[in-house]
């Protein structure tokens, strides 16, 4: 696992960016791993500027998402879909036939996790994965607990997650269930890029670096990945401010 100490929030954002860009550049046709949550925002801001200011295009590249709330349309403000729509795939120009999220609207979730789960396969598996962390440890919506080799499958979202998403919903009632790719289907990409930003993130990142694979904290997976790149900002590291 390699670790990449930066300052700040930016400082992450940019790095993560150029990551993503260099992979699309040497490889067009990529297929990116791509998570929501507020962590990777300022990652893909920086690289819809970067794209456009260096005419990089993301017309083959193909996008598979980590996951989406179950129980509200696709449409909703606050769906997965929405977000990626606006923040990604409409200003990256990424074609709708090549971007992928798990449908949280279906009755038929058990099916809708072997479609997922298959269509990645079909893909030939990820190239780039980008990761947020949650507080609790959770990787895409993976709560603590679940096994490492698991695949996509339909999750009952934690109090601590709930909790962290609440802003989101402002209010209204908020989903709590989800379909996640799973561990397994995670540790399968080819490169796995994590980013953690911010105080709250401190205990898990810590226990990522511990080295010890815990299925009480889901990114403890990432351990036995042969390719796994770590940016943390200085508060998520909870030390000073160094590259390492
Ligand atoms: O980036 P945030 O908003 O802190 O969220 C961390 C993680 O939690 C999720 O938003 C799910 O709760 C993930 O998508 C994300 O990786």
């Amino acid at each position: 696992m390699r670790v990449i100490a930066v300052a700040d929030y930016e400082e992450m954002s940019v790095l993560a960016a150029e990551m993503i860009e260099a992979k699309v550049r040497n490889q067009p046709d990529a297929v990116l791993g791509l998570a929501t949550g507020g962590t990777p925002l300022g990652t893909y801001r920086h690289l819809v500027e970067s794209a456009a200011a260096r005419h990089l295009s993301f017309r083959r590249v193909k996008t598979v998402n980590l996951d989406e709330y179950v129980g509200i349309p696709a449409s909703h403000p606050q769906s997965y879909h929405s977000y990626m729509k606006e923040n990604v795939f409409d200003p990256l120009g990424i074609l709708p036939e090549n971007s992928h999220l798990p449908n949280g609207e279906t009755l038929e979730l058990t099916a809708e996790c072997a479609r997922y789960d298959k269509l990645i396969q079909e893909l030939n598996s990820v190239d780039l994965q980008v990761l947020g962390i949650g507080q609790n440890g959770h990787i895409g919506f993976n709560e603590p607990g679940t096994p490492f080799n698991s695949s996509t499958h339909v999750v009952e979202l934690t109090e601590s997650t709930l909790r962290a998403n609440a802003k989101y919903f402002k209010g209204e009632k908020q989903p709590v269930q989800a379909i996640t790719m799973g561990i397994g289907t995670i540790l399968k990409s080819k490169e796995i890029l994590l980013l953690a930003s911010g105080s709250s993130k401190k205990e898990a990142i810590s226990a990522l670096m511990s080295g010890i694979r815990d299925e009480n904290v889901p990114a403890t997976a990432l351990v036995s990945h042969p390719s796994v790149t770590v940016i943390a900002d200085s508060e998520a590291l909870a030390v000073e401010s160094k590259r390492v």
